[in-house]
């Protein structure tokens, strides 16, 4: 009996470890931005194409992270946040997480490509590859890795927009400038109240490299640029008013509030605003997406 709940604890455990190296945080996230795409297009898919596409996007994220986790192994160790990890800790190797991550790549490749479309799968294989080969080894040589590691990070919406449409196009474009944009601020927050953790694993950031003034200022112009942006869809058709008058109000919130900390002069009150600025940015997006859809489900009834 005893043995028996050893071995089931041991194997929740493991699952808790599998679990973990999907970063299931962040593939939330990303699939929110997924069904937004998909919401916007102009033709409603089958509830097959929905499925498939929430299902293989997971994937791809999942296993973008997890090949991301076994390349920051020992990065990963040196970091407070990170060094409870899977594989920093030991209690999993790396091939196995390589074996997981492969597995969940083939999914995606498989599900994306038979369940929509292979313009959808070819878009998720350039986001898995770009992740892991270009902007995971450039974190530790320049900050620039951030804009790069922006580009796979933006392509979630994308890939419900291509999945419903089977093309790219500028509606398409608007939403992957939307989260594009977002990263900036997202990060760079994150990278001022995380910035010993960084010095420490030896991964240039803005605030490490430049100091945290730079990365204010660099966050409130990014946070500027994301108002024209994310009303851009108002203009171009595809949405109304009433997601530009929500959009709007989120953006000068969001932008106010990242102006905010240039009021502070501490170390300590930065790291307090920081914290406020990143947990705004991810109540933005699934705002932002909400807003979306209510004023596309509202054109749709009135
Ligand atoms: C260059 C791009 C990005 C970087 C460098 C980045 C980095 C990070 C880091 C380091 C954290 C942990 C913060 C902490 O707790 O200290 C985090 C959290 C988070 N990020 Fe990002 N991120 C990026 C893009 C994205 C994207 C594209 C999404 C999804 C659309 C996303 C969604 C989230 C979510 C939901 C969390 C909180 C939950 C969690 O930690 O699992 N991020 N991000
Ligand atoms: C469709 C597809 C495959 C899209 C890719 C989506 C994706 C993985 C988005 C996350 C973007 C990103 C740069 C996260 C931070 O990684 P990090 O290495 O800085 O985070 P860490 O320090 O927590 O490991």
């Amino acid at each position: 009996m005893t043995e028996r709940r050893t071995r089931e604890s041991s194997l929740t455990e493991r699952a808790r470890d599998y679990l973990a190296l999907t970063k299931p945080g962040i593939v939330r996230m990303c699939l929110v931005m997924t069904a937004g795409g998909m919401w916007l297009a102009p033709e409603p898919s089958h509830w097959t194409v929905w499925i498939a596409v929430l299902i293989g996007s997971a994937c791809a994220v999942a296993s973008a992270n997890a090949f991301n986790m076994v390349m920051e192994r020992e990065g990963d160790r040196k970091m407070k946040r990170t060094r409870m990890r899977p594989l920093p800790t030991g209690r999993m190797a790396a091939w196995e997480a390589n074996v997981f991550a492969g597995l969940l790549a083939l999914a995606s490749m498989v599900i994306l490509g038979f369940g929509t479309n292979w313009l959808t799968a070819g878009v998720a294989l350039f986001a898995l590859v770009s992740y892991t080969l270009v902007y995971t080894p450039l974190k530790r040589v320049t900050p620039l890795a951030l804009v790069i590691g922006a580009v796979p990070g933006a392509i979630p919406p994308l890939l419900g927009w291509t999945a419903a449409t089977n093309s790219l196009d500028l509606p398409g474009a608007v939403l992957f400038g939307i989260l594009l944009v977002w990263q900036m601020p997202h990060f760079l927050a994150i990278a001022i109240f995380r910035k010993q953790d960084y010095a420490n694993a030896g991964i240039l950031t803005v605030p490490v490299v430049r100091g945290e003034t730079v990365a204010k200022v660099q966050a409130i112009a990014w946070a500027l640029l994301l108002i024209p942006v994310s009303l851009a869809l108002t203009p171009l058709g595809v949405t109304g008013n009433l997601y530009m008058g929500l959009a709007l109000a989120m953006g000068l919130v969001f932008l106010g509030w990242t102006i905010k900390g240039l009021s502070s002069k501490e170390f300590e009150s930065d790291v307090r605003w920081a914290r406020q600025v990143f947990v705004l940015s991810l109540v933005y997006l699934p705002a932002l997406t909400l807003a979306l859809v209510a004023d596309l489900t509202w054109k749709a009834f009135f």
